[in-house]
């Protein structure tokens, strides 16, 4: 299967070259770039050199030929190409927020109005394997709600309350550089942002509710001297307080038939270039800390929009996406 990436110089881009150079039944033919239309794709992403002879090409999606698409442009610039895609048959997972909310939520958090609205299921595959099998347009989640709704989905409707406190890595902000990514002003650093007003909270908010939860959710971000990965602490408020024992056991049963959540101590280097989530609980009664790892561009982006691929397009959910990271 031939496979399009639009916005290929990009970091979910470039990953989703990398993890696509493994896959038994796909294979990039079309890697878009605006500003590099020629130039070879080693030369942007310097780790395939050797293995992909791609040059960008700076296609519209109207002349695109391929099987398979990936959308990895920011919001609003995959909504202009979303639609054209669909019309002329051809699958896609848009990795940016443009189809993850109603419209009218979206609108009011990305305050804009959405030019080309229609509904795609929300790829937490884990969560909506049913919609997404078989799909023609699949909205990949942000990176935030993956970790942060893993951790919580289990205890979903036992909870009043869920606070999640994340920290990330800095390739999140995606590979133009600005004041917060300055090395100086984020190396041998660390800060909250956007500590009540993050626009991922609106995605958390979606998925708590879809599980039949009541449960009021919280979020904070902290962006962390490290390239890749987050790691969610979820405080998860009970109705009832639950025993160590139950708890655990309860994440051990909901997760038991995923092979991409592991029930383990989550550190970010156990995930790293990998599409796990890794994810464990302590109770304290009424309160219980569940805290799960994943690597962003992976679980939280390009590999994530590869399962999801794999489950629209007939393949094995975990071709192409089994592998160990790196310890140490
Ligand atoms: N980084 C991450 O961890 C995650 C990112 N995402 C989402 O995935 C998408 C891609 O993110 P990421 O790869 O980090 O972003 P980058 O900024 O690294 O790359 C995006 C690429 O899209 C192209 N692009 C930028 N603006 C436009 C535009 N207006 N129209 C068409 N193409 C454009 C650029 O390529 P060129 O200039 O060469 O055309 C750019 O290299 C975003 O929507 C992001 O929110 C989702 C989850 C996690
Ligand atoms: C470190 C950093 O800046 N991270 C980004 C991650 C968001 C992202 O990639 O999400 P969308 O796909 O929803 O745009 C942020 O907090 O905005």
């Amino acid at each position: 299967m031939e496979i399009a990436i639009i916005g290929a110089s990009g970091y979910t881009g470039g990953e989703l070259m990398r993890l696509l150079l493994n896959h038994p039944s796909a294979e990039v033919a079309v890697a878009t770039s605006r500003r590099l239309d020629g130039t070879p794709v080693a030369s942007v992403h310097p780790h395939l050199r050797g293995l992909t002879d791609l040059v960008f090409r700076n296609t519209e999606a109207g002349d695109i030929d391929a099987d398979f698409v990936f959308l990895a442009v920011p919001h609003t610039a995959a909504m202009k190409v979303a639609g054209t895609l669909v019309e002329r048959g051809i699958k896609a997972v848009d990795l940016s927020a443009d189809y993850r909310l109603p419209k009218d939520v979206y609108e009011k958090v990305y305050g804009m109005t959405h030019q080309a609205y229609f509904e795609a299921p929300y790829g937490l595959t884990e969560l909506h394997r049913d919609e997404i099998r078989g799909a023609h347009f699949v909205a990949n989640p942000g990176c935030f709600p993956t970790g942060a709704t893993l951790a919580a989905a289990p205890l979903a409707e036992f909870a009043h309350t869920i606070i999640y406190d994340s920290k990330t890595g800095v390739s999140g902000a995606g590979n133009t550089p600005s004041e917060t990514t300055h090395y100086p002003n984020v190396g041998d650093n660390f800060s909250a942002y956007k500590w009540t007003t993050h626009r991922h909270l609106a995605e958390m908010r979606q998925e708590i509710a879809r599980l039949g939860s009541g449960a009021r959710c919280y979020f904070t971000p902290h962006l962390l001297p490290v390239n890749r990965g987050i790691l969610t602490t979820a405080h998860i408020l009970l109705s009832e307080p639950m025993e160590q024992k139950e708890v655990e056991a309860l994440y051990r049963r909901y997760y038991a038939d995923e092979f991409f959540v592991r029930y383990q101590k989550p550190t970010l280097a156990a995930v790293r270039g990998t599409n796990f989530c890794d994810v464990a609980v302590e109770s304290e009664g009424d309160r219980v800390v569940a805290v799960s790892v994943i690597d962003n561009l992976v679980k939280g982006a390009s590999g994530q929009a590869i399962q999801n691929m794999n489950l629209m397009c007939g393949f094995a959910e975990d071709a192409g996406l089994r592998f160990a990271g790196m310890l140490p």
